[in-house]
């Protein structure tokens, strides 16, 4: 497996194929001055084609983390799932998604392309997660919710039942949503309250 990108969020990643025996070959980032990461190689350019490599992208924006997806468009990495992850039957996780350590997955869930689910985050039966979204750690989507693409929802933030959430919305660590929220604002308190919007042309 290769990783895209020398981050934080990287780290964490590579403790994912750890718990679950996968091996990392090496990590890319354009960053010339990085060598390696927690032991693992980093390389500054890709020679050939990397469509058909199992590559997961190790960005934790979602705006970058889409771009990076546009431009390599491969359609083979699966999920990645912690080994202490709880993911239900019946849920599906589209590729290139990650899923962290005590992160819980009920029932009849959907989980896009490119999501993280961070750790200890709770996704409860029936919600629908887009593409690019990231739930921080902590965090709790109730039942029925629906999260946008791109959107971020912030550490330890609840989503109670039913809710929609826009795209490339930003709800705010500790935030509590009772109502919709349209796309691209940001969001924070409890109860949840806009404080301004997101540059739509950003996603
Ligand atoms: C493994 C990992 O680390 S995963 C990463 C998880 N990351 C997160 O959970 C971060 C979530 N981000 C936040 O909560 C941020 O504070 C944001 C995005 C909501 C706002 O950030 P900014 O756009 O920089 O806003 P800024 O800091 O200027 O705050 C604007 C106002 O909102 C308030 N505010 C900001 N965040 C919050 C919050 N989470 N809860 C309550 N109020 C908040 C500020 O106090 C400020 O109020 P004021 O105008 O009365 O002074």
């Amino acid at each position: 497996m290769i990783l895209y990108g020398a981050s934080g969020h990287a780290k964490v990643l590579i403790d994912i194929a750890h718990s679950i025996g996968a091996t990392i070959d090496f990590i890319v980032d354009d960053d010339k001055t990085k060598t390696e990461l927690l032991g693992f190689p980093i390389v500054h350019q890709m020679n050939g084609n990397i469509n058909n490599l199992d590559l997961v992208i190790a960005i934790g924006d979602n705006q970058t983390r889409k771009k990076i997806a546009d431009q390599i468009n491969n359609p083979i990495n699966k999920a990645l799932i912690h080994e202490n992850a709880r993911v239900s039957i019946d849920t599906r996780i589209d590729e290139g998604s990650v899923v962290m350590s005590n992160s819980v997955i009920n029932p009849s869930v959907s989980i896009g392309r490119h999501c993280i689910i961070n750790t200890s985050a709770v996704i409860e039966h029936d919600s629908q997660i887009s593409d690019f979204a990231h739930i921080s750690p902590g965090a709790i989507i109730t039942g029925n919710v629906k999260i946008g693409e791109g959107t971020q929802v912030g550490a330890g933030a609840t989503i109670i039942p039913g809710v929609e959430i826009g795209k490339w919305v930003t709800i705010g660590a500790g935030a509590v949503v009772l109502k919709n929220i349209p796309d691209y604002a940001v969001v924070v308190g409890t109860p949840g309250r806009i404080i301004k919007f997101n540059n739509s042309h950003d996603e």
